[in-house]
C-alpha cells in the first residue's frame, strides 16, 4: 500500500492555524489525545476505501493499452486494477458493488482507473458508463488501424496457430479486393465509427486520444498529456523511462512499489508476420476516409496516412 503524499486537509489547516505552536504543551494536551485517536499513525493511514473508478481505458484492443497503465500506476495519485474487469461488457449484471470490490483502495484525492480495451467498441458501454457517473474521464489509446489489425491477428495467432491467414481474412472475396468489415480485426480500427457512440453520451472534453505510436517513440509526452487530462501534478516525465534495446520498447527504470527496472511482458511487443504489400495497401486505402474524418473529431493528426 502507497500511502498519501500530502497531509489530510484538517491537519494542514490546524497546523497553519497554530493550533499546536501556541501550545507548548500540545504533546501532552487531551486535545493532541483525541486527535491521535482520531488520526492514528501514518502506517495505518494508508488504508483509504474502495471507490468506483474516475478514469477508465477503454480502449482499444492492441493500441497500447497495458503500457499507458502500467506507466500511470508509477503516479502516487493513482492506483489501478491490475487485470481487466470487463465489467461493461461482460460481467455488467453482476453489478456495481461487484465492480467497485475490484478497486484497489484509495486515498481521498487519489484516482481510481482500470482498463478494458474491449469497452470502446461495445454498444452498450457508453450509456452504461454513464449512468455510473457521467464525470467519468475516458482515455482511448489509438494505433495504426492498420498494423492494429495485424498485432490483433498475430494474438489470435498466437492462441489458435491453424486460422486462415491474416490476407484470407482480410478480404470477403480476394479478387474483388472488397474488404470483410464484419472481421473483428478490421472492425475495431473504424475509430470514427465507434467514436460516434461515445459521443452519444460524453462531450470530446471529457475523452482523451493517447497515440499508441508516440507513446513508444516519446512515452513522457504522452504521459504528460493524460496526466493534464486527469488533473495531476506531472509527475511522470523521461527521467521515468530508458529504451531497452533489447525488447525494442521505452521501459520503467522502477515499476510501481520497486527499484527494479520493469519491461512489458513478452506478449507486449511481438513479432508481426509479414503481410503481403498488396494486402497492406488496399487495408491502408480502406482505412483512410475513417481516419481523416477521425483525425477531424478528435482534433489531432496521428499521422497514420502519411
Ligand atoms: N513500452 C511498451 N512495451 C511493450 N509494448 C508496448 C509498449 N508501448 C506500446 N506497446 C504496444 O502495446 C501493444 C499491445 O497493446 P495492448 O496492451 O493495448 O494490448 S491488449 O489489447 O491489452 O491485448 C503491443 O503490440 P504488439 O507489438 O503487436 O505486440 C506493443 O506494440
Amino acid at each position: 500500500e502507497r500511502c498519501g503524499t500530502s497531509p489530510s486537509p484538517v491537519r494542514t489547516s490546524e497546523v497553519a492555524t497554530g493550533l499546536f505552536a501556541s501550545d507548548p504543551n500540545h504533546l501532552r494536551s487531551p486535545r493532541r489525545k483525541r486527535l491521535l485517536q482520531k488520526w492514528p499513525a501514518k502506517s495505518s493511514l494508508g488504508e483509504g476505501s474502495k471507490r468506483l473508478p474516475q478514469a477508465i481505458i477503454i480502449g482499444v484492443k492492441k493500441g497500447g493499452t497495458r503500457a499507458l497503465l502500467e506507466f500511470l500506476r508509477v503516479h502516487p495519485d493513482i492506483r489501478a486494477v491490475g487485470a481487466e474487469p470487463h465489467f461493461f461488457d461482460r460481467n455488467y449484471d453482476n453489478g456495481l458493488d461487484w465492480y467497485r470490490e475490484l478497486m484497489p483502495k484509495t486515498l481521498e484525492g487519489q484516482i481510481t482507473m482500470e482498463k478494458t480495451p474491449s469497452y470502446f467498441v461495445t454498444r452498450e458501454a457508453p450509456a452504461r458508463i454513464y449512468s455510473m457517473s457521467r464525470a467519468t474521464k475516458l482515455i482511448v489509446v489509438v494505433r495504426d488501424p492498420v498494423t492494429r489489425a495485424i498485432s490483433d491477428y498475430t494474438q489470435t495467432l498466437s492462441k489458435k496457430p491453424d486460422i486462415p491467414t491474416f490476407e484470407s481474412l482480410t478480404f470477403k472475396n480476394r479478387t474483388s479486393g472488397l474488404i470483410d468489415t464484419s472481421w473483428s480485426a478490421v472492425q475495431i480500427g473504424i475509430y470514427a465509427k465507434h467514436l460516434d457512440n461515445w459521443l452519444q453520451f460524453f462531450p470530446m472534453r471529457q475523452i482523451l486520444f493517447v497515440s499508441g505510436e508516440w507513446l513508444i517513440s516519446d512515452p513522457a509526452g504522452e504521459l504528460g498529456r493524460v496526466q493534464d487530462f486527469l488533473g495531476l501534478k506531472r509527475i511522470i516525465t523521461d527521467k521515468h523511462f530508458y529504451f531497452n534495446q533489447t525488447k525494442g520498447f521505452p521501459c520503467l527504470k522502477k515499476a510501481e512499489g520497486s527499484s527494479k527496472p520493469h519491461c512489458l511482458g513478452k506478449t507486449k511487443g511481438r513479432t508481426h508476420p509479414n503481410i503481403h504489400p498488396e494486402v497492406v495497401q488496399r487495408l491502408r486505402d480502406f482505412y483512410r476516409p475513417f481516419n481523416m474524418k477521425f483525425y477531424q473529431m478528435a482534433g489531432r493528426v496521428f499521422g497514420w496516412d502519411d
